[in-house]
C-alpha cells in the first residue's frame, strides 16, 4: 500500500514542505486509519468499531443516569420509526465493479461553494452536557479538526459563541434554528449566529412539538425545565433583558441531576427559581406555535446564507420547498423521535430524488440535498449518496462517542465512518462521491 496519496486526495493534512519547487504536501487518506489501526497494539479509545457496541458501552458508563442515555436513545411510540431507518438500509445493496484503478480516491465534495473534505455532517443533537462535561463544544472541536461540518443545535447547552470557538477559525458550521415567537429575540440569534462564522441555517421543520416520547414522560424528563439545552436563550442579551436579567452563563452542567434540582427549587433555592422559570418562558417561546411556509419569508429577509430545511419526507414537500427559494434539505424523519409509524427515512430519500422537479433543481444547483436519521456506516453513507443525497448527517452516533471520551471519542466515531465509506467507494470500483451521487440504479440492486 503506498503511504501517500496524490493531492486531490481527501484526509487531513500530515505535512506541508516546499522542496526544489515540488509540493511535498502529504496527505492522510482517510483510509489510512484502517490501516494505523491494523498496525495498532492498543484498542480504540471507545473499545470498539461496531455502533451497537459502542451505543451499549455508553448505556454502562451512564448506569447511573440512566434517564440521560434513555432520552438520547429513545424514540417516539414504540420505536418503530427508529427501527425502519436502520432496517431500510438493508434494502439496498452494493454491486461492486472490479479490476478498476481506484487507489486515489477522494470524498471531497463542494456545498453550497464550500469546498469540504468529506460529504459529512454531525447532525444537531440538543443538551450535550446531559451526556458528557465538555457537551457540544467537545464535539463541534472534533469536527471542526477533521474538516467535517458540525450542525449546531438551537437547543445546545453551549453558547453559540464557545462553540463557534471550539470548532475553530477554520471549521465549517450551521446553525439550527429553533424559531421563538418573539421577532427581536429571534432577530438578534440570528445575528449572534452570522457573527460567529455558522454559514448556513437550518430550519427544523418537523419540531414545532416534541413527540410523544414514553420513556421521557413517564420519568418526566424535560432538560430544558432546568436550564439544560437552553443556553442560546439565557446567553441571549435581548431574551434576557426581558427578565431584566444579564446573560446567564454557568447553567446546569454536567451530571444532569433533574431531582437534586427540583429539591432546590422546593427548598426556594432563588437561582434556581430563577433558571426554571426563564426556562419556561423559553420553552413558551419555541415549542408552542406551527409554524408556515409563509413564515419562511421572515427567515429570508434576516439570513442572508443559505436555509435548508430539515425534516422534509414528502416529494411534494420538497418541491413546495423549491417554489419557496430554499437552498437545500435534509431529508430526516429526526431519527424517528417524533412520529412512531412513520415512513423510514432513506425510503423518503429516494422517492424525493424521483421526483423531476427535485432533480431539475438539484442538477442546476438550486437544491441541495443531505440524508440524515438510521445512519451508522460508511456503507449506509455511500447508499445515502447514490441514492441522491449530497451530504449525510450522523446523529447519536457521535454522542455514543462523546458519552464515553469526549473529543477524542467524536473523533473516533467520524474517522471510522469516513475511513469505511473511502473503503466502501474504491471496494466498489469508485474514486469519489461524484462518481456515485444518484446512481443507485447502476450500482445498487433492490432487494
Ligand atoms: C438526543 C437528541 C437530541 C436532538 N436534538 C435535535 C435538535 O436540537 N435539533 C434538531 O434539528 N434535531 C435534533 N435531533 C435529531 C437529530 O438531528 C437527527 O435528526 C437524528 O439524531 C437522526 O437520527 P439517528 O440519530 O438515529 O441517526 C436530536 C436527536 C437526538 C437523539
Amino acid at each position: 500500500m503506498p503511504s501517500t496519496i496524490s493531492s486531490s486526495s481527501n484526509g487531513s493534512i500530515i505535512g506541508n514542505a516546499m522542496s526544489g519547487g515540488v509540493d511535498n504536501t502529504i496527505y492522510k487518506p482517510w483510509s489510512q486509519y484502517a490501516q494505523d489501526r491494523l498496525l495498532s497494539q492498543s484498542p480504540p479509545v471507545l473499545g470498539s468499531f461496531i455502533a451497537s457496541e459502542i451505543e451499549e458501552a455508553a448505556k454502562q458508563h451512564l448506569k447511573e443516569y440512566p434517564d440521560a442515555f434513555l432520552y438520547v436513545f429513545a424514540s417516539a411510540g414504540t420505536n418503530s420509526t427508529d427501527k425502519a431507518n436502520r432496517d431500510v438500509f438493508s434494502k439496498w445493496a452494493i454491486v461492486p465493479r472490479m479490476l478498476r484503478d481506484v487507489s486515489t480516491r477522494t470524498l471531497e465534495t463542494t456545498i453550497f461553494g464550500v469546498k469540504m473534505k468529506s460529504p459529512l455532517f454531525l447532525s444537531p443533537i440538543s443538551s450535550q452536557t446531559i451526556t458528557h462535561p465538555d457537551g457540544e463544544c467537545a464535539s463541534a472541536a472534533a469536527a471542526g479538526k477533521l474538516g467535517v461540518t458540525y450542525i449546531m443545535s438551537g437547543a445546545a447547552s453551549r453558547t453559540i459563541e464557545d462553540v463557534a470557538s471550539a470548532n475553530g477559525p477554520g471549521g465549517h458550521r450551521w446553525y439550527q434554528f429553533y424559531w421563538p415567537r418573539s421577532t427581536d429575540i429571534a432577530i438578534s440569534i440570528l445575528t449572534r449566529a452570522k457573527e460567529n462564522g455558522f454559514t448556513a441555517l437550518v430550519v427544523t421543520v418537523d419540531t414545532m412539538v416534541i413527540g410523544w416520547r414514553p420513556h421521557d414522560l413517564a420519568t418526566g424528563y424535560l432538560p430544558f425545565r432546568h436550564g439544560m439545552g437552553t443556553q442560546t436563550a439565557f446567553a441571549d442579551p435581548v431574551f434576557m433583558s426581558r427578565f431584566g436579567e444579564e446573560p446567564i452563563l454557568d447553567l446546569p452542567k454536567f451530571p444532569y441531576d433533574p431531582k437534586a434540582l427540583d429539591e432546590l427549587y422546593r427548598n426556594g433555592d432563588e437561582r434556581t427559581r430563577k433558571i426554571m422559570y426563564i426556562g419556561a418562558e423559553w420553552v413558551k417561546e419555541t415549542a408552542t406555535h406551527f409554524w408556515t411556509w409563509e413564515d419562511l419569508k421572515f427567515v429570508r429577509e434576516h439570513w442572508d446564507g443559505p436555509i435548508v430545511l430539515k425534516g422534509i419526507q414528502h416529494p411534494k414537500d420538497a418541491e413546495i420547498a423549491i417554489d419557496h427559494g430554499m437552498d437545500g434539505i435534509i431529508v430526516s424523519n429526526h431519527g424517528g423521535r417524533q412520529i412512531d409509524g412513520a415512513l423510514p427515512s432513506l425510503l423518503a430519500l429516494q422517492k424525493i430524488c424521483s421526483s423531476s422537479k427535485v432533480k431539475q433543481a438539484q442538477s442546476s444547483g438550486k437544491l441541495t440535498i443531505l440524508y440524515d436519521s438510521g445512519l451508522r456506516t460508511g456503507s449506509d453513507a455511500f447508499k445515502a449518496i447514490a441514492l441522491g443525497a449530497q451530504g449525510v448527517c450522523l446523529g447519536r452516533p457521535y454522542i455514543y462517542g462523546l458519552t464515553l471520551a469526549g473529543e477524542i471519542g467524536v473523533d473516533q466515531v467520524i474517522r471510522g465512518l469516513l475511513a469505511e465509506l473511502e473503503l466502501t467507494l474504491g471496494l466498489a470500483g469508485f474514486t469519489s462521491i461524484q462518481d456515485i451521487h444518484g446512481k443507485a440504479e447502476e450500482i445498487m440492486e433492490r432487494m
